[in-house]
Formats: C-alpha cells, structure tokens, sequence
C-alpha cells in the first residue's frame, strides 16, 4: 500500500471521477495516426453526462497498452489518461479484474482463477491510479471512484490525501458472502473500499452482504437493520471514521433518449431498418456486450426451440443481436463467442430462406443513433442475462418507445429487474420460462402491451441518472456519524 509520506501535491480540479476506462479510447489506425472513440460499456454512458454537468475530471486508461499521454481536454472533458503496459493488461485488466473479479462477482458463471501474479499486478495499477488521482485533485475535492477495476484505490487514496472526501461506486453485483469468501485476497479488498466514505452498490442486497463482510472480515462495528434504496444507509464503524453503504440502482439520460428517440431521422431510420429485415410480422432485438453473463446463448436456444415447436414462425419474425466486441483476448470471451456463432448458423442452417436470414448477428460497435434506431423498431426486446449488476439497456428501450409499442423480456438477475416490474420477467436459467416469456411478449394484446409499457416509462423517466448521481453524491456531501445501535464483530452471525 502507500506511505502517506509519498503524498503529492493537490492539483486543480474539484471533482474528480475515477474509472479503469475514460470516456473515450484511444484508437491506432493502420496509417500510424490515432483518434477517439467511445468507450464500450454502460459506466460511461451513465457518467459522461454527470461529468459534463459538474465540470469534473476524469482519469482512467485509453485502452491501449504503453500509451504517455498528458492530460488532455477532449470534447470539453478534462482527461487524466494512466498508462498500462501490455504486461499490466494482461495481469491487471484481462487477468485480475475479468477473470477473477468479475466471474467471481457474477455468481462464478464461469470458474473464477486465483492467481497471485495477477493480484501483485492489480495491487501496482491501484497504486498508479491512486497517485494519479492525488496529483488531479484539488485540496478538500470531492473524488469518486469506480467499479471492481479499482477496489483498492480509496485506502490508497486516503493515504495520500487525507483531505479528499471520496466515494465508491459497484456497478456490477456484489456477490453472495460464501463466493466472496473464496477470494485469497477478501480482506485486502474489504479493507480497500473501506478507505472510502461512502461506498454505493446497485441493490440493498449488496449492501447487506458487504456490512456483514466488513464485520466478520475487518472486525469493525457495522449498523443494524437493512439498507434502503437511496435511503436508510449503513454504517461501518473502521476506527474513528464512520463509513456509510447504500444501494443507489444507476440509471439512464432518459428524458435525453426519450427526446432523441422522438426525431424525425431516428424514426424514418427505424422504419427503414424494418424494410431492410424484409418488413417482418416481429423483430425481436438485443444489445449487448460481447459477455458471457448477457445470456445471449440463452435467447438464441430459446428461439431455436421455438421455432422447432412450431410457437414461432421463421417466416414471419427475425432476430437481430447487435453484439460490441469485449475482452477479446480472455479466454472464457473467446469460447463463448464460438459458441454463440455455431448457435446463430445453426438456426439460419436450419430455418433461413435464401436472403432472409432468421437471426442477424452483428459484431461490432453500433454508434448510438443507429441504436436508438434499433430500439423504436424492435417489437420484443431480449434482455436475458444469468447475471448483471443493472443493465442500462433495458432502459434504454424503455425510454425509446414513446409510441408506447414493444415489450421487454427482462432476466429477473438483472439490477434492472427490481425497478422494471411490468416487464415480461424471466428466469434464464429456466429455458421454458424464458420461451413462454418470448411467445408471450410476441403475443401480448396492443392495449396491455400499452399499459405495461406506459407503467415501465413512468419509471424509467422519473429515475434518470442524474438522479442518482444526486442521490449519491448528496449522501456523500453529508457524512453522518454512526448511530448507537452497532452489531459488533462479535456477534456476526448469519449474513442477513
Ligand atoms: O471496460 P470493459 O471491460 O470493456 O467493460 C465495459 C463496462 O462493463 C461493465 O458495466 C457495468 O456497468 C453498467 C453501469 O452501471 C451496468 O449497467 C452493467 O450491469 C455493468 O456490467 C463494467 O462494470 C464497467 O466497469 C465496464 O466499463
Ligand atoms: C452493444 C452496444 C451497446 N452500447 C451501449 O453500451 C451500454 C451497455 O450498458 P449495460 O449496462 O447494458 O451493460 P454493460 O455495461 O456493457 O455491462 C448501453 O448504454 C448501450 O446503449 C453502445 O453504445 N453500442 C453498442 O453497440
């Protein structure tokens, strides 16, 4: 960890985000130039926003290995790129954060790998970020840092800059306390994120789970009774500091979408995009990362079976994924994309016509106006994960269709789920339910079909990122102390 000795001097920037990834990567072209491009991934469509509206900084990774770069302002984002060697990205990135971390914090879908060189790398990278982060951040700023890639750096962070109120934010699940347990480093990590002041998960769930942790691990006093959403916060007494946890479920610009999805050039584009499917009775849609916890293998059984029941007919629907490549180069990634291709020839082997394929598969990046698009022309939207912390997608596809038309099926394993009631929700591990939920979504009556909808937007609109950004930050601006009634390590018990 870091000497507080080592401390550096406060930069000019008052609020500081802090994430693996900036908003853009840097991309090389062949020609030896470079340029920007989006960064894939719902953490930055949800705080790009929040950045331009505080005026903050940013300071992440570009994506691209041995790049030393200077700060930079692009697109009137003030950028603190760190750099990552190709060795660091391996052990770091694609090691420690997306073989470890993340099938570990997505109930070990695939077997998470324990190894100590990646941990020695992930611990370095923390440190690099946390000394970053110091040198951009203004005396007594507000910093906060994101996600799984960085569960180190608050505790670092503190070390070095005592002065800094800083929060933290999970955006994927925070996993069962008998799964965590199987990390060899649990105590290190609890002991990380407790360098913050205010720690925010999606769901009270994960609350819960990591108060119980910071008791049995950390052996400190954690408040008693449950955590609310935006509400009710726990407490973890670490010392003299009082560290609160709450569940703050991300969201969407949907007041932004809802008006972009309105314009003439998205709805003449989704229209056309209808045509070029060879105008089908359905399209049904999904849009995801390239991952192994979308269950984009789910849908597509799902529909194979349909299909050979007779419940769905190939002649008069078809299925679009719009699949961004992601973590090529891990392993689980690299079969699981095999697998999924064989699927989609298998069902365009068996039930396509000459020109008028059952299953469009795309595979690459989908700027953000051709996917508005996407989502006011689909009729069934396939949101199937075995896990995910929110999905923002389902929002978005909420927030497109004004016109009231559509239907979500929705995995009840998303974040997502527990705000999007309404939504044909599914059990993705259960191959029946989630085909009785598609031929129901394909089916479902025009006035019902209305009233769901209209229901799901009255949420997704009211609920919008900046809220909780505000609802987060807020909390983060008024640190409370502790209460009296604290659950000490000694009675730890069962997890709630
Ligand atoms: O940076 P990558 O490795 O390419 O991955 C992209 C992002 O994926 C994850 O997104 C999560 O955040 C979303 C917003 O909170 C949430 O809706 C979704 O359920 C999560 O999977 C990851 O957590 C980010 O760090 C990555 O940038
Ligand atoms: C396929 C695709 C997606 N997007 C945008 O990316 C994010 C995805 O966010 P979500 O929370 O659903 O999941 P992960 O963060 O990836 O785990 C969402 O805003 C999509 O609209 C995109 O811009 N382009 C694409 O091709």
């Amino acid at each position: 960890m870091v000497a507080a000795e080592e401390s550096t001097h406060a930069g000019g920037s008052d609020f500081v985000v802090v994430a693996n990834r900036l908003p853009v990567d840097l991309e090389r072209l062949a020609d030896g130039s470079t340029r920007w491009k989006r960064s894939p991934g719902g953490l930055v469509t949800a705080l790009e926003p929040i950045l331009r509206s505080n005026r903050g900084a940013w300071v992440g990774w570009a994506g691209v290995a041995d790049a030393e770069l200077d700060p930079i302002v692009q697109d009137g984002l003030e950028l603190y790129p760190v750099s990552l060697s190709a060795q660091e990205i391996a052990d770091y990135y694609e090691g420690f954060s997306n073989a470890t971390l993340w099938p570990l914090y997505h109930d070990v879908i695939v077997r998470p790998e324990y190894r100590r060189e990646w941990w020695n790398t992930y611990v370095e990278v923390n440190r690099r970020f946390a000394e970053e982060t110091a040198k951009a951040a203004a005396e007594g700023a507000t910093v906060w840092v994101q996600d799984y890639q960085l569960q180190l750096v608050p505790k670092m962070l503190r070390m070095l800059r005592p002065d800094l109120t800083i929060g933290f934010f999970l955006h994927i699940p925070f996993p069962p306390v008998e799964l965590f347990m199987q990390m060899p480093w649990r105590t290190e990590i609890v002991e990380g994120l407790l360098g913050a002041d205010l720690i925010g998960f999606h769901l009270p769930g994960g609350a819960q789970n990591f108060l119980y942790l910071a008791r049995r691990l950390a052996g400190h006093q954690t408040s008693r009774g449950t955590v609310g959403v935006r509400s009710k916060l726990g407490v973890v007494q670490a010392g003299f500091r009082a560290v609160r946890v709450g569940a703050f479920p991300i969201s969407i610009d949907s007041g932004q979408l809802d008006e972009q999805a309105r314009r003439k050039p998205i709805r003449d584009r989704a229209k056309q995009i209808r045509k070029e499917l060879g105008n089908p009775k359905h399209i049904m849609l999904g849009v995801d990362r390239l991952d192994y916890t979308k269950g984009i293998d789910v849908r597509l059984d799902a529909l194979l079976e349909l299909i050979a029941e007779g419940r769905v007919d190939p002649a008069e629907t078809v299925m679009v994924q719009l699949a961004t490549p992601s973590r090529e180069r891990v392993e689980s990634y690299v079969q699981m994309r095999g697998a999924i291709e064989k699927t989609v020839s298998r069902i365009n082997g068996e039930y396509a016509e000459v020109g008028r394929p059952v299953v469009h598969y795309i595979h690459r990046p989908i700027p953000r106006d051709e996917l508005i698009a996407f989502f006011v022309a689909a009729d069934v939207m396939l949101v199937t994960p075995l896990r995910d912390g929110m999905n923002l997608v389902a929002k978005e596809y909420v927030a497109c269709r004004s016109d009231l038309g559509g239907a979500l099926v929705l995995s009840e394993f998303t974040g997502a789920a527990a705000e999007l009631r309404q939504a044909f929700l599914c059990n993705p591990h259960d191959l029946e339910d989630v085909k009785d939920k598609m031929e129901a979504a394909l089916n479902q009556p025009r006035e019902d079909g209305r009233r769901h909808m209209r229901a799901l937007r009255r949420q997704v609109l009211a609920h919008d990122v900046d809220r909780w950004a505000r609802s987060f930050l807020d909390a983060l601006a008024h640190q409370g102390a502790a209460g009296p009634a604290l659950i000490a390590p000694a009675e730890v018990g069962e997890p709630e």
